[in-house]
């Protein structure tokens, strides 16, 4: 049956496959944990998450149910904390929290620490690393040694509701965690959201020698972990945390309504895209605890000037909120703007950079900067996530940390920048299944695309579902390839409404009309750029494609990662390559090689995986100047402006072309002949007439 037709009458899909076994669908499906390196570990039953009662012992492996008691799932396309995601949860816990005094307070619960040995175990089954950073190391001269990194061991977070009772996060909070369904942390959550929230014993830090106690040291830190990790709740629990503290101090004091008029953090995202969901997940974390979520929007001002006071002391046109989300132009440009004489912003406490790479990278480098340099506050904590941070990001990350204290005058006592590592480092996601895929030409690579959307002998779990991505190297490539397949979806499963293309070059307000009809599942098909790969969460997508390689084995890293989030299993990332990408396409085998060893495939051939060994071998290695190049233009043939006729978007070959160019040129050739011969003898024929002379009267 055709697939298209399939989904065209509803969402509510059988899980049984034509010979009516059941089937595990793709990663529309629920998580059945959103840990994803864990191995051994024991994986409380969402009952018992709540009750407190069964504990199962698995490995990540063997969590999975056999295929014939997985229960009929219903695809959910892309909802979004809606209640096909998220776990039962005990309603009398979110009372508990929600409504004090009612019963027993969750913050009288007592936390008992865990030993070293214990703690590291912990560490060790999750694949998280703790790392005290060079620079800081180094200066400290750990037992007269200079010292590279040093390992730490902070006390994890084993689940949510330990928040409460471990760092007195606000009830509020906790319940709204409750709400969405978040019980279980991910790895990063379990190693990061600890070394944010607690003091020095949380963050394994008092066990270093010459140690002294002075309360809470300051840390910066910086955080990798796969796609879909849940980074973001990492870095928004600790700051919405920090802002309610802030609050609950600054409500005694003087100042009080002055210093609620001002910012106190800010995050930072490179694409508008991302900032908008990020503004959407940091609302629902904030409902009900008085704090206000901002995204910067054009003709914003953030800085508080003396003449911006109105008669009753209150600040206008000044966007008031605890938190403001933005790309770093949109801000950089404000508060370069800004007519005070300062444009600096000392209210920030949290700086927070997520794609942390990409913000770091020349292409957003200055605004960055600029961005952080006007965070003159220093208490400021600034935070670096990504899945893929690279040896120079890092040290530039820490150089600039450095500087900027020096240049403020901020003492370095008891100031360490962190680094947590979830899973192999700037790996792509293992539980994907990753396919490299020859298809020789661009006509090749149109067919290809074309037997993914029309697939015969379609099994579930095997082809690439809608809704997917596919991703190009170019606007102008992502509008051709849109209009090649617009009419390739059959009518009856809404034909060329399935489809869409989305760049930078498209209006806000299309950007976003397409994102929401992609979310809502009335989009199926989205071709885009690069602009989606990073960070954008569709729980929904079942694969992407990469219908033209990425330049960058991190950008395979990010669009391979738009699916299996949070631990869905299923979904699928192609890859297509022609000929003219060979000399290019052995960074992202090895990538995809290393994320299947991860995932314990020993042997791709062995697991039937499509990245067999010979192929690895066979593939030329990429030198370090091609890299830059590829990063810099991308494959040359494909770059805009590049007129070579073999990458076009077309499914006509050169030849056919030629044949319909001359054609048409005979076409025009006698077109123009026969209005050239009408012509004449409209002439010869005005000619005659004007002999004639006309009628007389
Ligand atoms: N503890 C959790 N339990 C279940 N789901 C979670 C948990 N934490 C996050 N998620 C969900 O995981 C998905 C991915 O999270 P998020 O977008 O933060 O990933 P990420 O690590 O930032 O990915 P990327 O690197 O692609 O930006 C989201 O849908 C989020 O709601």
């Amino acid at each position: 049956m055709d697939p298209f037709k399939l989904l065209t009458k509803g969402t509510k899909l059988s899980a049984k496959s034509q010979d009516g076994r059941l089937v595990v669908l793709p990663s529309a499906g629920p998580a059945k944990t959103p840990q994803t390196l864990a191995v051994g570990v024991i994986v409380p039953e969402q009952d018992a998450i709540t009750k407190g009662t069964k504990r199962k012992r698995t490995t990540s492996s063997s969590t999975e149910k056999p295929l014939s008691s997985v229960p009929p799932q219903v695809p959910d396309f892309f909802s979004h904390g809606t209640t096909a995601d998220v776990p039962i949860v005990n309603n009398k816990a979110i009372n508990d929290i929600q409504h004090p005094g009612s019963t027993d307070d969750t913050s009288e619960l007592s936390f008992v620490r865990k030993s070293e040995i214990e703690c590291q175990q912990i560490l060790r089954r999750h694949k998280i690393k703790l790392t005290l950073m060079k620079s800081v190391a180094s200066k400290k001269r750990i037992n007269g040694k200079k010292v590279e990194m040093v390992q730490l061991t902070p006390q994890p977070l084993e689940d949510f509701a330990s928040l409460r009772s471990r760092f007195k996060i606000s009830k509020r909070l906790a319940g709204n965690l409750v709400q969405l369904g978040y019980t279980l942390p991910t790895e990063v959550q379990l190693g990061a959201i600890p070394l944010l929230l607690g003091n020095d014993e949380d963050r394994g830090l008092h066990r270093l020698p010459k140690w002294k106690n002075t309360g809470k040291s300051h840390v910066d830190l910086l955080s990798v972990a796969p796609t879909g990790s849940g980074k973001t709740l990492a870095f928004l629990i600790p700051v919405i945390q920090g802002l309610l503290n802030s609050k609950h101090e600054s409500s005694t004091s003087e100042e009080a309504n002055t210093l609620n008029a001002h910012i106190k953090a800010i995050i930072l995202a490179p694409t508008h895209e991302l900032a908008d969901q990020i503004v959407n997940e940091s609302r629902k974390l904030v409902q009900g605890t008085g704090l206000k979520v901002s995204g910067m929007k054009k003709g914003m001002r953030i800085l508080i000037d003396q003449d911006d006071k109105n008669s009753a002391g209150e600040v206008d046109s000044i966007v008031k909120a605890d938190l403001l989300i933005s790309t770093p132009m949109a801000l950089a440009n404000v508060i370069a703007s800004d007519s005070s004489e300062a444009r600096t912003v000392p209210s920030i406490h949290y700086l927070v950079m997520d794609e942390a790479d990409v913000l770091l990278d020349p292409l957003f480098r200055e605004q960055t900067v600029a961005i952080w340099n006007a965070c003159t506050n220093p208490g400021l904590q600034v935070s670096f996530w990504s899945a893929t941070i690279g040896a120079s990001i890092e040290n530039l990350a820490q150089e600039l940390i450095i500087t900027r204290r020096k240049e403020l005058k901020i003492p370095s006592k008891n100031h360490y920048i962190l680094r947590v590592i979830a899973g192999l480092k700037d790996s792509a996601i293992p539980i994907v299944s990753h396919r490299l895929t020859y298809a020789a030409t661009e006509q090749g690579k149109l067919l290809a695309i074309r037997q993914i959307l029309r697939p015969t002998g379609f099994e579930y779990g095997h082809s690439l579902r809608p809704p997917f991505l596919v991703f190009t190297q170019t606007i102008s490539r992502a509008t051709a390839l849109h209009s090649e397949l617009l009419y390739d979806i059959p009518f009856e499963a809404g034909g060329s409404n399935r489809i869409a293309v989305l760049h930078s070059s498209l209006s806000d307000t299309a950007r976003s009309d397409i994102m929401t009809r992609f979310r809502r599942g009335e989009i199926w098909i989205l071709i885009t750029t690069d602009l989606l790969s990073r960070g954008i969460d569709f729980r929904g997508v079942n694969g992407i494609v990469n219908y033209d390689i990425p330049t960058t084995s991190a950008a395979y890293v990010h669009r391979a990662g738009r699916t299996g989030r949070a631990g869905r299993e299923g979904g699928i990332a192609i890859t297509l390559y022609t000929k003219e990408d060979i000399p290019y396409v052995k960074n992202i085998a090895n990538v995809i090689a290393a994320s299947e060893r991860v995932h314990g495939k020993k042997s791709s051939e062995q697991a039937g995986e499509s990245l067999p060994r010979w192929l690895l071998d066979a593939l030329p290695n990429v030198s370090k100047k091609t890299k830059k190049e590829l990063k810099k233009r991308g494959v040359k043939e494909r770059a805009a402006g590049f007129m070579g006729s073999s990458v076009r978007i077309s499914t006509k070959s050169g030849f056919q072309r030629q044949l319909e160019d001359k054609k048409k040129g005979a076409r025009a050739a006698s077109q123009k002949k026969t209005l050239e011969s009408e012509v004449e003898a409209e002439h010869e024929q005005l000619g005659s007439e004007s002999e004639w002379g006309g009628l007389e009267d």
